[in-house]
């Protein structure tokens, strides 16, 4: 056994404690020399403290501490402490002992003298670092094995190289002047990165310090690989950089005893909550969090902390200035070299405009950009709910759709932005007499959709639509401008009209329709037999367009009488529709559907054609002094090149204006008075006459009445309808002076009776018509009553 490179003093003995072997330190503290020591008794080189008379056996001091004098060759008595250690584990058969002696303090020869005795080389070359000597021209003197390995080289060629050659360029004036330094101050550290012959590189700090070799002044150290220290520190350092450049808020929490405390928080962390790190520092993070907001997120995360598991959530929290943010946070337990969960990291994301964007978005998703009211879709989605709940609840809603009755005319004389603004005040005053409870919804045009998602009664909710119908006819100013916006109501009922939203959607629909038909700005509730009308009008409409288009329609002439006379002196055209399969339709049934597309336009300049093309005929015929009369629709009267086309069609038949008679309804004018007065004026500019049909329904005031430049007033059918009634009389005598005393021609439509025509003659009304003497006849049958002359008998 080699024990020379122990510095303590061993002695190996056997079981007698003769002496087998010895480490140089047993000469060196002892003095004796090799060819001494040899064969001596353990007891004659140590004095053990042993009791008088005793001599105990090597066995019997093992394992022990004891206090002994050393007895060196020159006489000399060391006091020491000596160990005795079996050098087999067999305590049954020890074999040899080793006997340790460690000199008392104050008694140990210089630690020199012991490291003298170091295996040197040995040492050097086990070094876990790399050695080197250098002199003072740079170039090694000596080195181990390791700086070979670091810099791939053989031994032959180290001391030919300065060793500043073994550093990258830049690096080595700071290495020379390290290595200067160490000569001059007598040491010095610094680290640098090595690259060997082929390109490795191994980064070392070096420690070096002066001393001389022989006679050589010389600088020696040692380097420790810290490359593996560098990457991680290197990584460390990208690490914390990514932390503080992130855009995400980084937070760090130490969590102790269910304790979490602010450690760390990152640049991002500061400027979206606007807290200072200091100011927080050691606080629990939950003080930002909004009082009232996303309690269940918060519990789930409490949770996970304490089951001391990751776990994300989106919820609410408070920046300094008191605004609120929403914050998309992921945490993450962090744990220690024991595997125990010390710290989480919290990584924030502030969401803030994401979300106000997403609300944005579905905002305008979901409602009407005008008028900021839902939309369909969002009505769809609110109908569908409400539908379940009433049936879950055993309870009733309703649905109701709202259309402007005028509001084509609306924005047509007045402007797109009028328009807009009607739309929005329909909606503000839909919104103030509806509940909190119930949508409000625009489905474009104008169409709005009310959802009352609880009905007491049927009586209560027709209150309320009646209501809701009265203010939105209230006028709306507009520019100093009034402007009346009417509107036809259609209501359903959920669950009754439907179990889901298009059945009751549809059915709401049809009422208003329904309503609309009905003469607008009513209330309609859906029944079974609306739906059955409202699916004929529909079937209709749609044949309507290709009736006109395949001649389908006929006009018929009703004569009108000379009161005074008794002769035929004109007739009103009629139209009729010559149904291939249904036969003949009357216009009470097509005219309001033909209203309400527009078809009346298309179907209105056929009438005057035909009927210019009738007078042309009766022309030839040789009767010249003969007027036929058209009905006129608003929406005809509305079209602003009426005047002009007419002119057109009079020309192309080379009929004179004033053979043709225009019958507006009293309503329509009334409607619009002003907008009526033009377009009569034109058309009187014209040379056509012009009558006032169903006089004495529709209110005009004596006022606008002699304004409209007309020739005719005709008598509403209802005056006459029971001569025997007092009141009825004497509103049709009234007409007739009235006609008469604003200078004109008054005409009693819907003479059925010799009383009736009694009373006219009496009360000198100017013309008449009616099955008395005659319904609506061909344009055939017409001219040979006129070629006859048939008349009314006296
Ligand atoms: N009870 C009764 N009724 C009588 C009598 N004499 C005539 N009538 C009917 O009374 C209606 C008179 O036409 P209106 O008041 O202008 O009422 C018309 C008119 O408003 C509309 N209409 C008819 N043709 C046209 C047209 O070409 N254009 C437009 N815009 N409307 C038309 O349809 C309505 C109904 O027309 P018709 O069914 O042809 O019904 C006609 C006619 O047949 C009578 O003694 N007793």
């Amino acid at each position: 056994m080699n024990l020379s490179p122990l510095p303590l003093a061993v002695f190996v003995v056997d079981a007698s404690g003769a002496v087998a072997s010895w480490n140089k330190a047993c000469e060196k503290l002892a003095g004796y020399d090799a060819a001494a020591i040899h064969g001596m008794t353990i007891e004659r080189i140590i004095e053990f403290d042993d009791p008088p008379g005793t001599h105990p056996r090597m066995a019997a001091r093992a394992d022990a501490e004891n206090e002994a004098v050393l007895v060196c060759a020159d006489g000399r008595r060391l006091p020491v402490r000596v160990m005795v250690a079996p050098q087999s584990f067999d305590l049954e058969q020890p074999g040899t002992y080793s006997v340790i002696v460690i000199p008392r303090a104050g008694e140990l020869p210089p630690r020199y003298a012991l490291i003298q005795d170091l295996p040197v080389g040995d040492i050097i070359e086990a070094l876990p670092c790399v050695f080197y000597v250098i002199d003072q021209s740079g170039h090694l003197l000596l080195w181990n094995r390791q700086l070979e390995e670091a810099l791939e080289m053989q031994a032959e060629e180290l001391p030919t190289t300065n060793v500043k050659f073994f550093f990258d360029e830049k690096d080595r004036p700071g290495i020379v002047e390290k290595i200067l330094s160490a000569f001059e101050r007598g040491g010095s550290w610094h680290e640098a990165e090595m690259i060997g012959k082929h390109g490795k590189r191994t980064t070392f700090l070096f420690q070096c310090a002066r001393s001389s070799l022989g006679n050589v002044p010389c600088v020696f150290g040692t380097g420790v690989d810290i490359t593996a220290r560098k990457r991680s520190e290197h990584a460390m350092l990208v690490r914390e950089r990514a932390m503080s450049s992130s855009l995400n808020a980084i937070v760090i929490t130490q969590c102790e005893e269910g304790e979490h405390r602010i450690e760390y928080v990152n640049p991002a962390f500061e400027q979206i909550t606007g807290y200072p790190f200091a100011e927080i520092k050691g606080k629990d993070p939950r003080f930002m969090r909004a009082d009232g907001h996303d309690l269940d997120e918060r519990r789930r995360i409490r949770e996970a902390l304490k089951r001391k598991e990751g776990v994300r959530a989106v919820l609410r929290n408070v920046r300094k200035n008191g605004e609120i943010f929403w914050n998309d946070l992921r945490i993450d337990p962090v744990a220690n070299l024991d595997g125990e969960i010390t710290h989480f990291v919290g990584v924030i994301n502030d969401i803030t405009e994401a979300r106000h964007y997403e609300r944005r978005l579905h905002h305008l998703a979901h409602h009407d950009p005008l008028t900021g009211l839902a939309n369909r879709t969002l009505l769809q989605e609110k109908l569908r709910t409400a539908i379940e709940h009433t049936m879950r609840n055993e309870s009733c809603g309703a649905l109701a759709f709202l259309d402007l009755d005028n509001f084509k005319h609306i924005n047509d004389s007045f402007g797109h932005e009028a328009g807009d603004a009607v739309l929005r005040e329909v909606a503000r005053r839909l919104s103030e007499n509806m509940r909190e409870e119930d949508t409000i919804a625009r489905f474009g045009g104008d169409e709005f959709v009310l959802l009352v998602c609880h009905v007491a009664s049927r009586e209560r909710l027709a209150d309320l639509l009646e209501r809701v119908r009265r203010s939105v006819m209230r006028p709306v100013h507009v520019d100093g401008q009034e402007i009346f916006p009417g509107t036809s109501i259609g209501v359903s009922l959920f669950p009754d009209d439907g179990d889901n939203s298009d059945k009751i959607l549809r059915a709401a629909d049809a009422a208003m329709y329904h309503a609309k038909t009905l003469g607008k700005n009513n209330l309609q509730f859906y029944s079974e037999e609306l739906n059955q009308i409202v699916h004929e009008h529909l079937l209709l409409e749609a044949s309507l367009s290709r009736a006109i288009r395949d001649h389908q329609m006929v006009l018929d002439y009703q004569p009108k009488v000379d009161l005074r006379t008794g002769k035929v002196v004109g007739a009103e055209a009629l139209v009729r529709w010559r149904h291939p399969v249904d036969g003949m339709i009357a216009p009470d049934r097509f005219i309001p559907v033909a209203e309400e597309t527009g078809l009346i336009v298309p179907l209105g300049e056929w009438v005057i054609d035909e009927a210019c093309g009738a007078l042309k005929a009766m022309r030839m015929l040789g009767i010249e002094d003969f007027v036929i009369s058209v009905n006129l629709s608003a929406r005809q009267l509305r079209q602003r090149e009426f005047a002009d086309r007419l002119g057109a069609t009079l020309e192309r038949h080379g009929v004179e204006p004033c053979k043709l008679e225009l019958e507006v309804t009293e309503s329509q004018l009334m409607d619009h008075p002003d907008d009526a007065l033009e377009a009569l004026a034109q058309l009187k500019a014209l040379g056509v006459r012009l009558s006032i049909d169903d006089f004495g329904t529709g209110y005009s005031s004596l006022s606008h009445l002699q304004k409209f430049p007309v020739d005719y007033i005709k008598i509403d059918r209802s005056f006459l309808g029971n001569v025997g009634h007092d009141g009825h009389l004497v509103i049709t005598r009234a007409i007739i002076a009235l006609g008469h005393n604003l200078k004109l021609k008054v005409i009693a439509e819907g003479v059925e009776t010799r009383e009736q025509l009694a009373f006219l003659r009496k009360h000198q009304c100017d013309e008449m018509q009616g099955y008395y003497f005659s319904p609506a006849l061909s344009k055939e049958t017409l001219q040979e009553m006129v070629t006859r002359d048939t008349r009314l008998p006296d």
